[in-house]
């Protein structure tokens, strides 16, 4: 079964532990990955180089490498050099997602396509809008992710859900379409599926404890206070 055989149909879950919190360490990365195969995971999305080195013994599922930076000059944060790509590979992932918008970047994102096409791993073309696919499809990104939609200035503000225009239109573009971002209930993560998604990612309502934990307090303490 190929890759995308592997994750089409599937939950994919992202353990990204809140930076610099107390579960961001590997090990603990580790644990939570194990966690997610058991509970029935297709695939993992994994965010770093130690991170993913301490993974990719634990399961056998598809993992999606990324390398977030925060560079001073430019607003792209999702695996921008294309010696990030090949380094995630050769550190185990099955496929890299990269940041496919058309911002301001250091290196073009052809580079850094050829770079995990040239490790043999497939591209996962994190977009923020229905141009960002159309592109990344032409360029031969294997998955389109709704991943950006709402985090960039263009489409800022678009609201606390899924983005299910974006999936349609990824969905016509006949690619694998992954959504991604602020699938926060498993009700937004089966809208997403009916929107035509192929695969589904979560990472804060799974893997974000502090992020989640809010939520609740938020609720009480509303509800509460009301009372
Ligand atoms: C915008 C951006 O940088 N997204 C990141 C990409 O890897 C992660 O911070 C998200 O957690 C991930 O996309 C999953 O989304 P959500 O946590 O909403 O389920």
């Amino acid at each position: 079964m190929t890759i995308l055989d592997q994750l089409r149909g599937g939950l994919v879950v992202s353990c990204q532990p809140v930076d610099d919190g107390p579960m961001d360490r590997p090990d603990i990365v580790a644990a939570m990955a194990m966690a997610a195969v058991a509970g029935g995971a297709a695939g993992l999305r994994i965010e770093g180089v130690e991170n993913l080195r301490a993974v990719r013994p634990c399961v056998d599922v598809p993992i999606i490498g990324i390398l977030k930076r925060d560079l001073a000059d430019s607003p792209v944060r999702i695996t921008p050099y294309a010696e990030d790509a090949r380094a995630l590979v050769a550190a185990g992932a099955d496929i890299v997602a990269y940041d496919a918008t058309p911002r301001v970047r250091p290196e073009p994102a052809a580079a850094i396509l050829a770079a995990i096409r040239d490790s043999g791993a497939l591209a996962m073309a994190d977009c923020a809008t229905p141009d960002d696919g159309k592109r990344a499809h032409a360029d031969g990104a294997a998955i389109l992710g709704t991943t950006l939609s709402g985090y960039t200035d263009e489409t800022a503000g678009k609201g606390d859900g899924v983005d299910l225009a974006l999936i349609a239109v990824f969905r016509e573009l006949g690619g694998f379409v992954m959504a991604e971002g602020r699938v926060n209930d498993p009700a937004r993560a089966a809208s997403a599926i009916s929107a035509g998604a192929d695969a589904v990612t979560v990472g804060t309502a799974l893997t974000r404890l502090e992020h989640v934990t809010g939520w609740f307090r938020d609720a009480v303490v509303a509800a509460a206070k009301g009372r």
